[in-house]
């Protein structure tokens, strides 16, 4: 089963296999994410060619350069329409510890590269796992639609980013942390405060909440914790 994560790809060293739009497109991505990308290829679009991208003039079916160059990689993405080469990227993937990404094979492709969108510092990634691009572009889309819209979560966030990041300078130990995050975001003043996009009273607020909880002035159940890790 595939599970969803979000990896640092700058400095990773990304292997593409095949030059065209798909290879041209998943090239952009890595190479914004400040990955090295290096593109093996028969042709090559004209945009790539105006890209910082290594290119390599050749053909994955002979094993031998396939092998050098997954051997030099921490991803391979294979982009072409033959899926015969499959097999092999696979094999040579597995012996030198690479991801695979096969664009060209839904089913068997080990990682997926979903859609994503970013609103305000929350980001999403959706997949229908092959089943539908077309649909998976429209949840997308519908998700930004709905969070651009959602004001409020957006405040939420702010403020609530403040209170994590003002704890932790001021070494608040992890379970006084845990209280506050949900005794403060539960609370009917703060929650007053975010709806009417007051952000800075919200913060100041949550910081006079904690003062009161440290100072024993307040009174916080340790059933308001939603999760215990
Ligand atoms: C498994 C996956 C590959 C992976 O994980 O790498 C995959 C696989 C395949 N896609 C196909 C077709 C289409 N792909 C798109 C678009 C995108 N597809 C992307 C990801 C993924 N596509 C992964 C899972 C996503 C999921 O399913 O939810 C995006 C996000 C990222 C990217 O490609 O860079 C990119 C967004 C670009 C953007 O946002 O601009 C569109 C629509 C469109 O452009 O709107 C269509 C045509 C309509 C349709 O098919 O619905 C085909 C069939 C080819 C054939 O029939 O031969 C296969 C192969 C197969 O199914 O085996
Ligand atoms: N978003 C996605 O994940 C999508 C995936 N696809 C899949 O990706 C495949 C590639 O799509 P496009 O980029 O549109 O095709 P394309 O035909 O534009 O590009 C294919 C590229 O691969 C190169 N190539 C072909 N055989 C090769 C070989 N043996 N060795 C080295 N290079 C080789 C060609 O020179 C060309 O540059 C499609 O056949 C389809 O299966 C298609 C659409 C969307």
């Amino acid at each position: 089963m595939r599970i969803p994560l979000y990896i640092e790809f700058s400095g990773k060293n990304v292997l593409i296999i095949g030059g065209g739009g798909v290879g041209t497109s998943r090239a952009k991505k890595f190479l914004s994410a400040g990955a090295r990308v290096r593109v093996l290829s028969i042709e090559f679009s004209d945009e790539l060619k105006e890209m910082d991208v290594e290119l390599i003039k050749g053909d994955a079916r002979d094993e031998s350069l396939l092998e050098e160059h997954i051997g030099w990689c921490d991803l391979v993405t294979v982009a072409i329409p033959d899926t015969s080469v499959n097999d092999a990227v696979v094999r040579l993937a597995k012996k030198h510890r690479a991801l695979v990404n096969l664009a060209n094979d839904a089913e068997r492709t080990e990682v997926v590269v979903p859609f994503d969108g970013e609103v305000d510092g929350i980001r999403f990634a959706v997949t229908t796992e092959g089943k539908s691009g077309v649909v998976a572009r429209a949840v997308r889309d519908k998700f930004l639609q709905i969070l651009r819209e959602d004001e409020e979560l957006l405040n939420l966030l702010r403020a609530m980013d403040f209170l994590k990041r003002y704890m932790k300078e001021n070494e608040v130990p992890v379970n006084v942390r845990m209280k506050m995050y949900f005794a403060v975001s539960g609370d009917e003043e703060f929650k007053r405060l975010v709806r009417e996009g007051r952000i800075e009273e919200a913060k100041e607020f949550a910081i006079k909440y904690l003062r009161e909880y440290l100072e024993g002035k307040r009174d916080v159940d340790d059933s308001v914790v939603k999760i215990n890790f």
